[in-house]
């Protein structure tokens, strides 16, 4: 088994700096389908996470009981709202976004399966699934037809053995993925410690990133980060591993200063910045 190290210098030439020229209108706008009764912070994490990710534009489409939320919580973020009050029951929207992300805190009533259905049915924009989204797919796996090519998805342990099975060794489970990657030709970010990013036979191991992620809301921002990149018109493999990268990259320059036990989702945020400079400082 090949596997390709995501060094700070291979990740530096997949790393495009900000024309100075660019308006939050070439700047990429996507769209976080996320959020139901109680897992709204799912929602607010994730499109938080996008917008400081350098994302132009994000909207998050939530259950009526998250606007207000959504709103406070994040100013900068639009909110458009379902017509359900506590879960999403369909996903229709009047905008252009080149990115949409689904699943964070999205629960899995059947009225949610069903929007999802509907919506993949129909949809071509470019699409990061995660959490609940995988594990409704899991539940009905004829709808991964309906998957566009390189759509992403972002499962921990648990998500991804719903997708694939139950494995006996580390061999095994890696021979389902790639054998899943190749049959949906989706990517895989295989969360963990450390992550892999899977795409058909290709095997990239993240070089980030420590136990201070082992806290909720951990996911929910890393999917804000890649559907970011993603709208920001990196490829979607380039966009997984970047995002992975800058991701782990937050916990390692946070360390020092934090420590571990205090570092929570939302310090994952916070560290984006510093975590970018690093990058922007090589190039
Ligand atoms: N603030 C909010 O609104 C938040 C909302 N959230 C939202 O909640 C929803 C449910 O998501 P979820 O991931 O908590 O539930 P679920 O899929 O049952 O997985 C849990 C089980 O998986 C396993 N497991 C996980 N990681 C593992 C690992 N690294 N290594 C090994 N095993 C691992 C572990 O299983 P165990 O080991 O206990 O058998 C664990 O018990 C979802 O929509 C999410 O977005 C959350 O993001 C939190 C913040
Ligand atoms: N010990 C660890 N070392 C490195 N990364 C970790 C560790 N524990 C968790 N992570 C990372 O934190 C994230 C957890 O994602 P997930 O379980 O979906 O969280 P949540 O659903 O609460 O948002 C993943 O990106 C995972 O790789
Ligand atoms: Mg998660």
């Amino acid at each position: 088994m090949d596997t390709l190290y995501s060094t700070k210098s291979e990740i530096v030439k997949r790393y495009n700096p900000i024309d100075p020229k660019a308006h939050k209108g070439t700047q990429g706008h996507a769209l976080i389908v996320a959020g139901s009764y109680g897992k709204m912070g799912a929602a607010a994490l994730s499109s938080k996470a996008c917008l400081k990710s350098g994302c132009g534009l994000v909207t998050a489409f939530v259950p009526k009981c998250g606007y207000e939320i959504l709103q406070i919580s994040n100013p900068e973020v639009m909110t458009i709202t379902d017509e359900q009050e506590k879960f999403i029951s369909n996903i229709t929207f009047d905008i252009k976004p080149q990115a949409i992300a689904i699943g964070p805190g999205l629960g899995q009533e059947m009225i949610t399966q069903n929007a999802l259905h509907q919506f993949l049915k129909n949809n071509t924009v470019p699409l990061i699934l995660d959490a609940d989204a995988l594990n409704i797919l899991s539940s009905k796996k004829e709808w991964l037809s309906l998957l566009q090519s390189k759509t992403i998805l972002t499962p921990h342990p648990k998500e991804l053995e719903r997708l694939i099975g139950k494995w006996n060794s580390d061999e095994e489970k890696f021979d389902k993925t790639i054998a899943f990657s190749k049959q949906h030709d989706v990517i895989i970010v295989m969360k963990g410690a450390p992550t892999f990013i899977i795409d058909g036979a290709v095997i990239y191991e993240n070089s980030t990133g420590n136990s201070a992620l082992a806290t909720a809301g951990s996911g929910d921002v890393l999917t804000g980060i890649i559907t970011s990149l993603v709208a920001q018109a990196y490829q979607p493999i380039n966009a997984s591993i970047l995002g992975v990268y800058l991701h782990g990259l937050t916990a390692d320059v946070a360390l020092p200063e934090t420590g571990h036990h205090a570092f929570i989702a939302s310090d994952i945020i916070n560290y984006l910045g510093k975590a970018f400079l690093t990058l922007e400082n090589e190039k």
